[in-house]
């Protein structure tokens, strides 16, 4: 049960409710996630208490990390260089990215940014299949981390839409078009390190193969909104040009 409480201190999509708690998270909400699962009677091997019993304020920090292991939602103590863990980390990073973009965004009006904020959710249900590896999870765990494939339809919808708004690709774009489109064209890199990180746990069947599709649709629908982005401030995308020939 501990690492339910520790999946919740990530900012993992597992509330105790079921609701998606944000990734990126305030420091204080994680507390509050512990806080409140401890209230709930969950394991207190890493809860604070002070002798007379009376509950401290609780921390962020257990230090049972501090050895290079940590938890799976499953309950398995694992290396911090394992895939799930790489995996992890690079869902929070994407979304951390996508955060960044959408002040960035923010500050210019754009009002697609409810879609990314979406987005940000549905990662953080992503970050829950991927903390919980099949091997060694149960039917209640597999019940609460199902990732929904609605998630990738809204993207596929979206592209579609704006897709239909852009003019037609002729050459190769570079990352480029305002800060704004260019820090979409970040969230798709980092988006597609994410992939490369999640495929290895699908292949091995540890995990849904529909994180795989969602990240793929997902670094096609920030490629497209990078581009829109581009045009609705009239910003000039620059193309790839091939090196001038040697005389
Ligand atoms: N370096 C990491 N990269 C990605 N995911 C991580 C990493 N470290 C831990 N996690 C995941 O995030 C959850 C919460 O992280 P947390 O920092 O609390 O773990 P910890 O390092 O094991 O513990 P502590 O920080 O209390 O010593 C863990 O249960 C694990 O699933």
């Amino acid at each position: 049960m501990a690492l339910w409480s520790r999946a919740g201190r990530m900012g993992l999509g597992l509330g105790l409710d079921g609701s998606v708690a944000r990734l990126a998270c305030a420091r204080g909400l994680r507390c509050s996630l512990r806080q409140s699962r401890e209230s709930q009677g969950g394991d207190g091997a890493d809860r604070p208490q002070s002798s007379s019993g009376t509950p401290r304020l609780p921390k962020i920090y257990t230090r049972t990390g501090d050895q290079g292991f940590s938890s799976t939602f499953t309950g398995e103590r694992r290396l911090k260089d394992d895939q799930v863990f790489e995996a992890l980390g690079t869902t929070d990073e994407l979304s951390s990215a996508i955060g960044f973009a959408i002040e960035i965004m923010m500050e210019k009006g754009h009002t697609f940014v409810d879609e990314l904020e979406k987005v940000q959710c549905r990662l953080q249900d992503a970050g829950s299949a991927i903390a919980t590896p099949l091997s060694s999870a149960r039917e209640a765990h597999l019940k609460r981390t199902a990732f929904s494939e609605d998630a990738i339809r809204d993207l596929e919808c979206w592209i579609d839409a704006y897709t239909s708004r852009l003019p037609a690709l002729t050459a190769f774009i570079l990352p480029s078009g305002g800060k704004s489109s260019a820090a979409l064209h970040l969230c798709r890199a980092v988006c597609r390190r994410a992939e490369r990180c999640v495929v290895p746990l699908v292949q091995a069947g540890q995990m849904d193969a529909n994180v795989a599709k969602f990240l793929n649709r997902l670094s096609d629908y920030l490629f497209t909104l990078a581009r829109y982005t581009a045009m609705k401030e009239g910003k000039e995308e620059k193309i790839y040009r091939r090196p001038d020939p040697q005389p």
